[in-house]
């Protein structure tokens, strides 16, 4: 399977817009086609799937909202998250806002046993090509970014041997992750267009993707700092992706666990 469509950035507004039309740019010569099948483990989907509330904890040295956040050595990062509970490592690969690279996520590969999503804002099918390439076991796909054509970059990610973290911000594109055929959302408290945060977002759209049905992976993503916090979305959601608040912190592994903490 070849030939996906790819998203017009001039649709997507504000900061976001700005990141997407880079991304872009970076990826105008690379090849429309992503090769062969390769078979799917589903490491990422069954690390999340347990009972207890899960940790996708991130390796992210700086950020739009933030800038610096912490110099982390990615592989040193991702070990001592896993030591703190963690069941799955996020990392950045954007580089001009988040200091990422693909040497960050090959490190990470290579450094611990839990699965690995790509974190970088996809507009273009050679970012999953790689992704599978580096050891990548999931992508992140956002509804914000691709629209209407959020299915067909799921299938692709499929054919690859990637799941899927298909994010979503509101009701509107809830329903586009949906009918998408979704087997992992995400919810992001964040509005990427403005970087506002909203912690009720999380809760909202994941009690409504429970309504209509879905019986898949639940992710609260983004502005994440308490136990507290974290106690909002237990029982409701499977996940919880959290970045700047365990980077910032100088040591990760104890904040895993705090976070974590009842
Ligand atoms: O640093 P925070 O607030 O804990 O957020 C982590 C993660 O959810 C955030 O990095 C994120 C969510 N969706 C994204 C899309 C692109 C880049 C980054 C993100």
């Amino acid at each position: 399977m070849n030939g996906l469509p790819l998203p017009d950035p001039s649709r997507v507004p504000g900061v976001l817009g700005r990141i997407v039309q880079e991304r872009a740019g970076d990826y105008r010569e690379a090849s429309p086609d992503f090769g062969p099948a390769r078979p799917a483990a589903c490491l990422f989907e069954a690390a999340l799937g347990g009972p207890d509330l899960a940790l996708i904890a991130e390796v992210k040295r700086a950020s739009p909202s933030q800038g610096a956040i912490a110099p982390l050595d990615p592989a040193a990062a991702a070990r001592a998250y896993q030591s703190g509970g963690a069941a799955a490592i996020s990392v950045l690969t954007e580089p001009r806002h988040f200091d990422g690279n693909p040497q960050a996520l090959h490190s990470v590969v290579g450094a611990v046993e839990l699965p690995v999503l790509r974190k970088d804002f996809v507009v273009h099918p050679a970012m999953l090509s790689e992704a599978a390439e580096w050891g990548a076991s999931a992508t992140l796909l956002m509804v914000s970014v691709l629209k209407e054509a959020t299915g067909a970059y799921l299938q692709a990610a499929h054919h690859l041997g990637l799941d899927a973290l298909v994010e979503v911000h509101d009701e509107t594109e809830l329903d586009v992750a949906l009918e998408s055929g979704a087997r992992i959302i995400g919810v992001n408290n964040r509005d990427l267009t403005t970087l506002d945060i909203n912690l009720a977002v999380s809760p909202r759209l994941i009690r409504l993707a429970r309504q209509r049905g879905f019986t898949g992976v639940l992710v609260a993503e983004s502005g994440y700092r308490s136990p507290d916090q974290i106690a909002q979305i237990r029982g409701l959601a499977d996940a919880v992706l959290v970045g700047s608040s365990l980077a910032g912190s100088g040591d990760l592994t104890r904040a895993a666990r705090e976070l974590l903490a009842v």
